[in-house]
């Protein structure tokens, strides 16, 4: 009883500095942020036109056409606008995302975009990039732990996590797994509150929300407006996109910045948008939600006549914007003050670029990745399956002796290329997988690529090496190799590399592909060709096409495990009573001298680093200021 009044206690203790935590994280910490933004402009090239053509030429398409406006602390800017209009486009270069050719001035602070902003910045895409397996408590607890700096204790972190799941109305669903689109989990809205959790975690000045509505019912959607209104009363400046905002959100934005193609329609406060429109001759013909009234006008359409000419309303449109921005708004974004690159150097001074050590960073990624990936890792119907394998293939082989040399030989052909192909599947999905939650995270700074890097060839090795032993044990046995601990272990060494070298080009086809249907293919083409001119299906391989062998997985185990079961002194009955083994043809073009075997072990230890540095390269160029898919 003593103790479930301490329980309770303690319990009551613990939800009450939860509160006032969550309190605390909306509004002490950060510094405040203005966002000023003059003359965006933001071009891409279009693939080449006319094909057939004699004369091609790249096209250069304006996504964004002068751009300004400004947001200061306490405010929502809502940016409006149709589909394709360059809502994303513009947040995702407010946010310090987009690269390529971004022209104009964006300012935070009077300063440009840096990495102590980086930390300041908090960025909600469009879709909810999470682990469909993890809790809800575990994924803004993980999330804690990456980006929350080392001046917070690991309880501290914890603490936050659960500080914003209380703020965000998440404590009901803390326990249950976020889910995917085959796999039922928290709903949508309670997805995006996690998204948004992901972010407020690091209490950002600027936060970023690219449609944090989209798909929600509307009292979803006025419950998350009204929890960034909130955010924003208690210092913050917070930048989103929306589509389709009901009336009663519509009125929540303190600022509005209406975009057509590109180009600015109106820029202002949300209640002064009707009286704008309205002075320059598009007054509003029947009572509506502003909002639709804006989008309308956006898409050129105002008097919905069969008959109108909506190029020329949105023509009209821009202009008169153009007007009414030179005469009334430009001064005060003029003061915007010039800086030099100096400036930006000065603000990157001092600030660590980490906010956590490579180790805490492996060691997070790690756990969080052995959790999401533990139902297919450890899943029963993989050792289910390696266990099958083995004890056919056992059976089928079953104590096969030296005077069936052919097949013994097959039998090591079939070791070689189940343990080729097995790892390499499994491996190929590892990046092509991960890549948008890498994107996102990588773009808020979260950790290194190379402490991610080494948490994924770390967490699936128990298993990578747990199941090729296991079939070994019983295959080795069953089908009478050698009974001998030296080439039981010279075996499994080389099965080990096979597997570890397989697993190596799985992953760096997946980091270079990133698509996964894209990848099986390269995969399979690339595998054959390996266990083709291997050494088991073709002896005389033309010249001019047996340079593959060189760089061929399969040659080399091919060759390991001849060495580890013959000797060049071992014979096999034949026709003329006892032959050489190293005479048989299938094991003669190989060989069997100990330094062809010094050569096939070196080359697959190259090979088990070489594709992994390639893998990483590969993934490299996934980098931190390009803009979200
Ligand atoms: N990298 C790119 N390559 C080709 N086109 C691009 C690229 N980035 C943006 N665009 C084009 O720029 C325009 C604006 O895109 P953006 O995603 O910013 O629009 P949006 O207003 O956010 O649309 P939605 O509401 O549908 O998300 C679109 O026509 C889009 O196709």
């Amino acid at each position: 009883m003593e103790l479930e009044i301490a329980d309770i206690e303690s319990q009551t203790t613990y939800k009450a500095t939860i509160q006032e935590e969550s309190r605390d994280i909306f509004h002490k910490g950060n510094r405040s942020i203005t966002l000023k933004f003059h003359n965006v402009v933001y071009k891409i090239q279009t693939k080449e036109v006319g094909l057939f053509e004699k004369n091609k030429k790249a096209e250069e398409k304006v996504i964004l056409n002068g751009v300004a406006g400004m947001v200061e602390p306490g405010e929502i800017l809502a940016m409006l606008g149709p589909s394709g209009s360059g809502k994303t486009t513009l947040l995702t270069a407010l946010g310090g995302r987009l690269g390529g050719q971004l022209q104009g001035t964006i300012t935070y602070n009077g300063k440009p975009f840096s990495n102590s902003m980086k930390r300041k910045t908090g960025f909600v895409t469009q879709d909810d990039v999470l682990y469909p397996h993890l809790t809800v408590t575990e994924t803004l607890v993980f999330t804690a732990l990456l980006r929350l700096p080392n001046s917070f204790t690991k309880e501290d972190k914890i603490m936050h996590a659960n500080a914003v799941m209380s703020q965000l109305g998440l404590t009901r669903c803390k326990n249950s797994i976020i889910g995917g689109p085959l796999l039922r989990g928290i709903s949508g809205g309670e997805r995006k509150r996690v998204s948004i959790g992901q972010e407020m975690l690091i209490n950002p000045s600027l936060l970023f929300l690219d449609e944090p509505t989209s798909g929600l019912d509307s009292t979803t959607a006025q419950r998350i407006l009204s929890t960034l209104w909130e955010l924003a009363s208690g210092g913050k400046t917070i930048v989103m996109t929306i589509h389709q905002p009901s009336s009663r959100i519509y009125y929540m934005f303190h600022k509005v910045l209406l975009l057509s193609e590109g180009n600015v329609l109106y820029y202002g406060k949300g209640s002064e948008a009707i009286e704008y429109f309205s002075n320059i001759g598009y007054a509003p013909t029947m009572a509506m939600n502003p909002a639709d009234f804006l989008l309308d006008l956006a898409n050129g359409v105002y008097t919905d006549q069969p008959n109108e000419d909506h190029a020329l309303n949105k023509h009209k449109l821009i202009s008169a914007y153009k007007n009414h921005f030179n005469t009334n708004l430009k001064h005060s974004l003029d003061e915007i003050p010039d800086y030099g690159k100096s400036q930006g150097r000065f603000e990157n001074k001092g600030v660590e670029k980490w906010p956590t050590t490579w180790w805490q960073q492996f060691y997070v990624l790690l756990r969080r990745y052995v959790k999401e990936r533990k139902h297919e890792s450890f899943s029963g119907l993989r050792v289910c399956q390696i266990l099958l394998v083995s004890f056919i293939a056992g059976l089928l082989w079953y104590k096969s002796d030296i005077s069936h040399l052919q097949d013994q030989i097959g039998l090591l052909f079939f070791v070689a290329s189940f343990w080729a192909v097995f790892p390499l599947y499994q491996a190929i999905y590892t990046f092509p997988k991960e890549i948008l939650m890498l994107k996102k995270e990588r773009s808020s700074g979260m950790y290194r690529l190379s402490s991610y890097f080494f948490s994924r060839m770390v967490a699936d090795l128990p298993m990578e090496l747990i199941l090729p032993i296991t079939f070994l044990f019983i295959i080795y046995w069953m089908a009478g190799l050698k009974a001998n601990v030296v080439n039981f272990i010279y075996t499994l060494f080389t099965l080990i590399l096979n597997v570890l070298v397989s697993q190596g080009i799985g992953l760096a086809i997946g980091a270079i592909v990133l698509d996964q249907k894209s990848a099986t293919t390269l995969a399979s083409v690339i595998m054959l060709s390996f266990l083709l001119v291997g050494g088991f299906y073709v002896q005389h391989v033309p010249k001019f096409i047996s340079w593959i062998k060189y760089i061929s997985t399969s040659y080399y185990v091919y060759h390991l495990l001849m060495g580890s079961q013959y000797d060049t002194s071992d014979t096999y009955p034949c026709s003329k009573g006892q032959c050489l083994v190293s005479e048989f043809p299938m094991i003669k073009q190989i060989g069997l001298d100990l330094r062809g075997q010094m050569i096939a072990a070196s080359a697959l230890g190259l090979m088990l680093i070489g594709y992994r540095l390639v893998a990483y390269f590969a993934l490299m160029r996934i980098g931190m200021t390009k803009k979200l898919a």
